[in-house]
């Protein structure tokens, strides 16, 4: 079963389309990788996904109903998750309040103990929670801006760039973190990169963004599949 379905969608800023005719969907439980260089759309399909962007055509489903309509708060109760790229951390709140934040959409009663529950999940950050958040290094913002989506507790979390500005063993403590949420919450992800190596360590599918388009897809199942899909991607790099 489908969790998120998008159909020939368009979209952009005024007059300058970004999105040209997007089509993909993600399943249950799946982990699905989005592969494309620097201006190929990936962080517009992002924010069209969420809600912060309009569509002017194409059709955007949620567990099989348009949701093209729905302001972003109401995508984000539905259970989808947003972790932007820059990662846009408040930089005078302190890690705590961050968390709190994003939990509050639970009522300010059930907050508190999400937050709980969500840096169990996270060992790096207790000891930071009285820090504010601009004084976190990349790697730890990048962790921050992780929690603060689960503590609106999505089933669906969509991950833009991670790993921009962030050194190599931080990333793969990453693999090995997002692994583990993805099984421990069983989170359907779509994860928008550059970084192949990150991308082909998490996903079950890789797809290709070119111009606003997907143009190639493999399943991390089909050796020859992906073998040709990195080949592409490299040539195109
Ligand atoms: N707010 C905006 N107004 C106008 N054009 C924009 C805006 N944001 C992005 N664009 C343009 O849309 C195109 C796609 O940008 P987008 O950020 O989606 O690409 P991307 O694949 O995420 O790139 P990157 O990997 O560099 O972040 C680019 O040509 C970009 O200049």
């Amino acid at each position: 079963m489908c969790v998120l379905e998008l159909q020939g969608i368009r979209g952009g800023y005024g007059r300058i389309n970004v999105l040209d005719g997007v089509s993909l969907s993600v399943g249950e439980g799946e982990f699905l990788g989005v592969l494309g260089h620097n201006g190929m759309g990936k962080t517009t399909l992002m924010r069209a996904i969420v809600g912060e962007i309009a569509l002017t055509a194409g059709t955007l489903r949620w567990r099989g109903q348009s949701i093209a309509g729905l302001p972003t708060h109401r995508r984000v109760a539905l259970g989808i998750g947003y972790v932007p790229q820059g990662r846009r951390i408040f930089p005078l709140l302190s890690v705590r309040e961050n968390l709190l934040f994003a939990a509050s959409v639970h009522g300010r009663r059930e907050a508190a103990r999400v937050v709980d529950e969500v840096l169990a999940d996270f060992p790096a950050l207790p000891r930071l929670l009285e820090r504010p958040g601009g004084l976190l290094s990349g790697g730890e913002q990048q962790i921050l801006a992780l929690a603060r989506c689960l503590c609106t507790r999505p089933t669906l979390v969509l991950l833009d760039e991670p790993t921009e500005g962030i050194q190599p063993s931080i990333i793969e403590d990453m693999v090995v973190l997002l692994r583990a949420l993805r099984e421990r919450h069983r989170l359907s992800i779509v994860l928008v990169e550059q970084n192949l190596d990150f991308l082909r360590a998490l996903s079950d599918r890789i797809v290709v963004l070119e111009k606003g388009r997907t143009v190639r897809e493999a399943r991390a199942s089909d050796a020859a599949a992906m073998a040709a899909l990195v080949e592409s991607a490299e040539f195109a790099g």
